[in-house]
C-alpha cells in the first residue's frame, strides 16, 4: 500500500487533473487522488445496484456482517448510497456467531462498534442457539477436515433464519469480484457445472424465502482494502483459525498472479463464467429438500437430526 502510495505521489490525478494523485487504482492502474477514488469506487457500486435493480424503495435489507473488510465496507457504502440516492431502504446488520473462540468473538466486537458508528440495528444469531453446538465443539469432534463445508452450510441456514427474524426482503453479502472469480475457477477445476452456472449470478435464491445479492460482484478486493484504509473504517482483519482450505488458497494465489500481469483478468474470469453455456445434453443435479429438517439440500439428507433445532 505504501509503495503504491509513493509511486502515485507527485503526479496530478488522471481523472480531475487538479489534485495530486495519491494512489494507483488496482482495477485500471490509473494514478488518481483520494477524492476521485472514493467517487469512482462508490459510483461503480451505485451503477451495479441500479443496472441490476437490486433493490426496490421501502425494502428491508439485511447486510451479512462478519466484521471483516468486505462486509464493513459494504455496510458503510450502502448506508452512504442509500442516503445520497434516496434508495428508501431500511438497513440492518445481521451477524452469525459460529462459536469460534479467538476469531468470531473478536470480529463480533467490531460489528457491535459498527452498529453504533453507522447507526444500523444489529441482530446476532448463533450456532449455539440455533443448533445447540459451536464450531469449536464440532472441530473438537471431527477435526479440521471438511469443517469449512459444514460451517458454510450452517452459516447459509443461519443467515436465512436471522433474515426471517428481522423480516427483511433481501440479504446482501460482501462477496467481491476476487471471490467470484475464484469460485468460477474452482467450479471449473471440480467440473461442477451446476454451481458454475449460478455462481456468477448477482442475485440468487429469488425462488426461495430470502433472495441474496452481491453488490460487490465487480469490486476488486484490493480496492475494498484501500477504501477501508483511506476511510479509516473499523474492521477486523484476521483469517478464520479453522480455514485450512488449500485448494481454494491455490486458486486465490493463481488469480492474484494473473491480476499482477493483467488487472482485467478478474473481470474476464467473471465474464467467462457469465457467458458459459451448458449443453442441453448435460445432466444437472436436482436440488432437493432435507427429509428431516425440510431445508434445501443437494442430497436427500441435509443436516443430521442432532444438528438442527
Ligand atoms: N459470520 C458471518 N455473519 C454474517 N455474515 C457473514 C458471516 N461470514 C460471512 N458473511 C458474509 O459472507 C460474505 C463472504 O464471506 P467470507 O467468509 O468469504 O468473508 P470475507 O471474504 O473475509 O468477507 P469479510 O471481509 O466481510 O469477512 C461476507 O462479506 C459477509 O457478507
Amino acid at each position: 500500500m505504501a509503495e503504491n502510495h509513493k509511486k502515485a505521489a507527485g503526479r496530478l490525478c488522471y481523472l480531475c487533473n487538479q489534485r495530486r494523485a495519491a494512489l494507483k487504482r488496482p482495477k485500471t492502474l490509473e494514478q488518481i487522488c483520494r477524492e476521485c477514488f472514493y467517487e469512482v469506487f462508490e459510483e461503480e457500486i451505485h451503477q451495479v445496484i441500479v443496472k441490476n435493480q437490486l433493490f426496490k424503495p421501502g425494502e428491508r435489507i439485511a447486510i451479512g456482517a462478519s466484521g471483516g473488510k468486505d462486509s464493513t465496507v459494504l455496510a458503510y457504502v450502502l448506508s452512504e448510497l442509500n442516503r445520497r440516492h434516496n434508495y428508501g431502504l431500511d438497513l440492518f446488520l445481521l451477524s452469525v456467531d459460529e462459536g469460534i473462540t479467538g476469531y468470531r468473538d473478536d470480529s463480533l466486537e467490531t460489528v457491535k462498534r459498527n452498529e453504533i458508528q453507522y447507526g444500523l440495528p444489529l441482530k446476532i444469531v448463533s450456532y449455539k442457539d440455533l443448533y445447540g453446538w459451536t464450531m469449536d465443539e464440532i472441530v473438537k469432534m471431527i477435526g479440521l477436515k471438511n469443517n469449512c463445508t459444514f460451517c458454510g452450510v450452517f452459516r447459509r441456514q443461519a443467515l436465512d433464519r436471522g433474515a426471517a427474524l428481522l423480516k427483511v426482503d433481501k440479504l446482501v453479502t460482501g462477496h467481491n469480484a476476487d471471490d467470484i472469480a475464484e469460485t468460477v475457477l474452482l467450479n471449473i477445476l471440480r467440473g461442477d457445472i451446476a454451481r458454475l452456472s449460478r455462481c456468477t449470478s448477482i442475485t440468487t435464491g429469488e425462488d426461495g424465502p430470502i433472495p441474496r445479492c452481491k453488490p460487490f460482484k465487480y469490486t476488486y478486493e484490493k480496492e475494498i482494502v484501500m477504501y477501508a484504509y483511506f476511510k479509516r473504517l473499523d474492521y477486523f482483519s484476521t483469517e478464520c483459525i479453522y480455514s485450512p482450505n488449500a485448494y481454494r488458497g491455490f486458486a486465490r494465489e493463481f488469480i492474484k498472479d494473473l491480476e499482477r500481469m493483467r488487472p482485467r483478468a478478474i473481470l474476464d474470469i467473471i465474464k467467462s463464467g457469465e457467458d458459459f453455456r451448458i449443453s442441453t445434453s448435460t445432466k444437472m443435479p436436482e436440488q432437493g429438500t432435507c427429509e428431516r429438517c425440510g431445508y434445501i439440500s443437494s442430497q436427500l439428507r441435509g443436516l443430521p437430526l442432532w444438528e438442527v433445532r
